[in-house]
C-alpha cells in the first residue's frame, strides 16, 4: 500500500478533442483543445500517472485510438487507458500502446468470464471501472445499469482482479466534492487498492481522500476542477506529497 494518495490528471477524449462532461452525459461537454498538449500539460506539472479515457468508445460511437497511442507513446510517465476496451482486439490494442494499466468497464459487467481471463493474463495492468450510481453499477457509457456494486466487487475479487477505479456517476463533473461514503463503503468491502473518481473540486477534498488512504485509497482521479482552474495540479502534488509551497 503507498503511503501517499497518487494523483491522477484526466484527459478525456471525444471527437478528437480533450473534453470533460457532466455526470457522463454525452453532449454536456465542455471543449479543452488539443488532448496531446493537455496530457503534456499534466506530465510538466509534475503528474506521475494519466488517466486517459476514449469517450467514444466508451459511447460505442468510434474511437481515439490512434490519439491514445500517441499520447502513451509522448509522455514519459504512466498512463491508465480506459473506453471501449471489451474484447481481445481492443484489449491488445491498449496494451501494445505500452499503457501501465487498462481499465475495463462494460466488458466487466457484460462479459465475465472474458474480463476474468483479462485478469488472468494481465494481472495488475488491468483495473476494473466501477461506475455507480448509489450502489447499482452503469454500462455503455452509464446508460445502461449493470448489476449490484458489491455482489460485482466479490466476483471480481475472487477473480483476482488488482484494482479497482470508483466512479461516482453523480459526481462527475458535478464539482460538489467527492462522494467519501461509497469509497469508505467499497474499502470495506474490499482489500484492493481504490482510485477515486468523481466530484473532485477543491484541495479540501484532497486532503479528505488523503485521509481514505490508510483503508485502501490509493489514488484520486481530477478533471474538470483541474481544466477550470479550481486549484493547480503543482499545489495538489506538493499537498499529497506533504511538501511545503
Ligand atoms: O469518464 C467519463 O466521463 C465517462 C463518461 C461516460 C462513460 C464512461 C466514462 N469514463 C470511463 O470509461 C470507462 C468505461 O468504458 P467501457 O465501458 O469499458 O467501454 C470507465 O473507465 C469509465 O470510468
Amino acid at each position: 500500500m503507498s503511503d501517499y494518495l497518487e494523483l491522477l490528471p484526466a484527459v478525456d477524449i471525444k471527437g478528437g478533442q480533450a473534453v470533460q462532461l457532466v455526470q457522463g452525459v454525452d453532449g454536456s461537454e465542455k471543449r479543452f483543445g488539443d488532448p496531446v498538449e493537455a496530457a503534456l500539460r499534466w506530465q510538466e506539472a509534475g503528474a506521475e500517472w494519466l488517466h486517459l479515457v476514449d469517450l467514444d468508445g466508451a459511447f460505442g460511437h468510434g474511437t481515439n485510438r490512434e490519439l491514445q497511442a500517441q499520447i502513451v507513446g509522448t509522455l514519459d510517465i504512466h498512463v491508465e487507458m480506459s473506453g471501449g476496451i471489451r474484447d481481445d482486439e481492443s484489449l491488445e490494442a491498449a496494451m501494445a500502446t505500452g499503457a501501465r494499466r487498462v481499465n475495463i468497464g462494460t466488458a466487466a459487467l457484460e462479459h465475465p468470464e472474458w474480463c476474468a481471463r483479462a485478469i488472468a493474463t494481465y494481472g495488475d495492468r488491468v483495473a476494473v471501472a466501477l461506475d455507480v450510481r448509489g450502489r447499482t453499477l452503469s454500462a455503455r457509457g452509464w446508460t445502461r445499469d449493470g448489476g449490484d456494486l458489491y455482489e460485482v466487487l466479490a466476483r471480481l475479487d475472487g477473480e483476482g482482479c488488482a484494482r479497482y477505479v470508483v466512479t461516482d456517476v453523480d459526481k462527475d463533473g458535478m464539482l460538489q466534492g467527492p462522494n467519501l461514503q461509497l469509497l469508505g463503503d467499497v474499502c470495506a468491502a474490499t482489500d484492493r487498492p481504490v482510485v477515486a473518481s468523481g466530484g473532485v473540486t477543491t484541495l479540501a477534498d484532497i486532503e479528505a481522500l488523503m485521509g481514505l488512504v490508510p483503508i485502501g485509497v490509493e489514488g484520486a482521479i481530477a478533471g474538470t476542477a483541474l481544466y477550470e482552474g479550481r486549484f493547480t495540479l503543482e499545489d495538489a502534488l506538493a499537498l499529497t506529497k506533504g511538501v511545503t509551497p
